[in-house]
């Protein structure tokens, strides 16, 4: 791909922006059409997809500029309704990509299924005997998705563990197997649970107990991406701010999310305005990242900040994020909503390994804009400036009284929808 560097592309219109993105992935008409609302989702792809549809729900779809990854570019898709997320992403990407770009890693694909098993006479012996048939059960599991194997994943390793074990309550005390299987470019929820529910009646045999859970464990903790940034102090000095105090001052905002977890769930929330707009563009399933990563932020046994922030010997700002991604390139919605095919076509990622380091890489350059903003301006000066034009829209503004209303609210520092009423008001008369 030529370079997602495109300085000013804010400034442009949506036809010329269209324009621009169609010559950079040489993109057919067809797909253009894709990016016009009422073609991204047809009714009757919607109504196979879920139950009960009236209709589909579009959100905005903006591109996050300036990425450099491993040394590729990347225009990364983001669907999201939150204004000021995809001006900040862009920004903090373009300051990385002067630093060298992010340098990012995985650790493959592997994903759990869990299955519980309960009312055993002998939970120690029960685990015992699983152990022993360990290799039969991960034949038993490839034998039932045989097709995956071919990919060249499949089962691969087996844990068993027994769970309050000197609980006297029936209800508490349980075996749980633990099947590691790679699930390749799928995120791999229905192949773990179809091969899980044909693995029960045996391990039924085995431990002489009774089934019942029989499903994924969305906290992928084998299935990790992570990304990290080296930034030279005097890229982040902005008006009134040395370098060496942005520096220092994200440093701080690290710390305090790390020791504490009212300011870590905000912290993570930002994170997250990076990953879940990548996510729901290219048709995965957001709810399986979100308690993924918040359960990974907890691991420690506390509640903690996603990243780590701090100074290397000279005096750069490094960033790292790590966290379980269970994405996927096929499967789910990924190759059926014609929106998510198209945001993967304009990624250009060729497996789920590569998405999943994309995106860890997009949530760290979300963080760092937020905390940039935080030790600086504060949040309201970028971010308010953006959703003023939303607060106009909401008070009844249209058409071109939307700018205006929106940049006199800045100018006079009144960003609320109260005085937007007011200003519609105004122009009407
Ligand atoms: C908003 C900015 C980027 C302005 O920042 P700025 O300094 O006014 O930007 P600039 O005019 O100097 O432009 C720099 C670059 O930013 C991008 N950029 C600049 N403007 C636009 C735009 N209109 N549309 C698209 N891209 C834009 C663009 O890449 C541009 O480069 P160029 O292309 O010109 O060479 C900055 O103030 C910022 O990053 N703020 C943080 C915003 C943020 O974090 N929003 C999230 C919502 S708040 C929240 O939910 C999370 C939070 C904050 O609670 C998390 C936490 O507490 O940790
Ligand atoms: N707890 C949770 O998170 C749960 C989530 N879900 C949902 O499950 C869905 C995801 O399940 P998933 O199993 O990924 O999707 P699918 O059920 O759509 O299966 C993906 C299929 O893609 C095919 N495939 C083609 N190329 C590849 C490749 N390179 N690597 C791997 N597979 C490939 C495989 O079939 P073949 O080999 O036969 O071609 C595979 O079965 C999501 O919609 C999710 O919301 C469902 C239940 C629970």
């Amino acid at each position: 791909m030529k370079s997602s560097r495109i300085p000013g592309f804010y400034n442009k219109t949506v036809d010329e922006r269209r324009e621009i993105l169609q010559s950079l992935h040489n993109l057919s008409e067809d797909e253009m059409d894709v990016l016009v609302s009422e073609q991204s989702l047809p009714l009757e792809i919607a109504d196979k997809m879920i139950e009960n549809v009236v209709g589909s729900y579009s959100l905005p779809l903006g591109l996050g500029l300036n990425f450099l990854i491993n040394g590729k570019d990347y225009v990364i898709p983001m669907a999201i309704e939150e204004a000021s997320v995809v001006a900040s992403a862009s920004y903090m990407a373009k300051i990385i990509r002067d630093a060298g770009g992010f340098k990012t890693e995985s650790t493959g694909r592997v994903m759990i299924g869990q299955i519980q098993v309960i009312g055993c006479q002998d939970f120690q012996l029960a685990k015992k005997t699983l152990l022993e048939h360990k290799e039969q059960l991960i034949e038993a599991c490839n034998t039932a998705y045989p097709s995956i194997v071919k990919r060249g994943g499949g089962a691969q390793d087996m844990d068993v563990r027994i769970l309050n074990e000197s609980s006297k309550s029936k209800y508490e005390k349980m075996l749980i197997v633990h099947m590691y299987i790679d699930t390749r470019d799928a995120m791999g929820a229905n192949m773990i649970n179809t091969m899980l529910e044909a693995l029960a009646p045996t391990v039924e045999e085995l431990t002489d107990g009774k089934v019942y859970l029989r499903i994924l464990s969305n906290y992928a903790d084998r299935c990790l991406a992570k990304a990290t940034c080296v930034i030279p102090p005097q890229l982040l000095a902005s008006e009134g701010f040395s370098g060496e105090e942005v520096r220092d001052g994200i440093v701080h905002a690290y710390e305090f999310a790390a020791s504490d977890p009212y300011r870590a769930v905000t912290h993570n929330k930002g994170i997250m305005n990076g990953i879940d707009p990548v996510v729901i563009a290219t048709g995965n399933d957001w709810r399986a990242v979100e308690a993924g990563a918040h359960a990974y932020a907890a691991r420690f046994g506390k509640y903690s900040s996603m990243t780590t922030w701090s100074v290397d010997d000279d005096g750069n700002l490094v960033g790292e994020l790590e966290l379980p991604m269970a994405i996927g390139t096929v499967g789910g919605a990924t190759r059926v909503h014609p929106m998510a095919k198209l945001a993967l076509r304009i990624l250009g990622t060729e497996s789920a390994e590569e998405l999943a380091q994309v995106i860890v890489a997009v949530g760290l350059a979300q963080n760092l804009g937020a905390l940039k903003a935080l030790v600086t301006d504060g949040i309201q000066k970028g971010h308010m400036a953006l959703h003023s034009r939303s607060v106009a829209v909401a008070a009844g503004a249209t058409g071109e009284m939307i700018d205006m209303i929106a940049q006199q609210m800045i100018e006079e520092k009144q960003i609320r929808v109260g005085r937007a009423k007011e200003l519609v008001g105004q122009y009407k008369k």
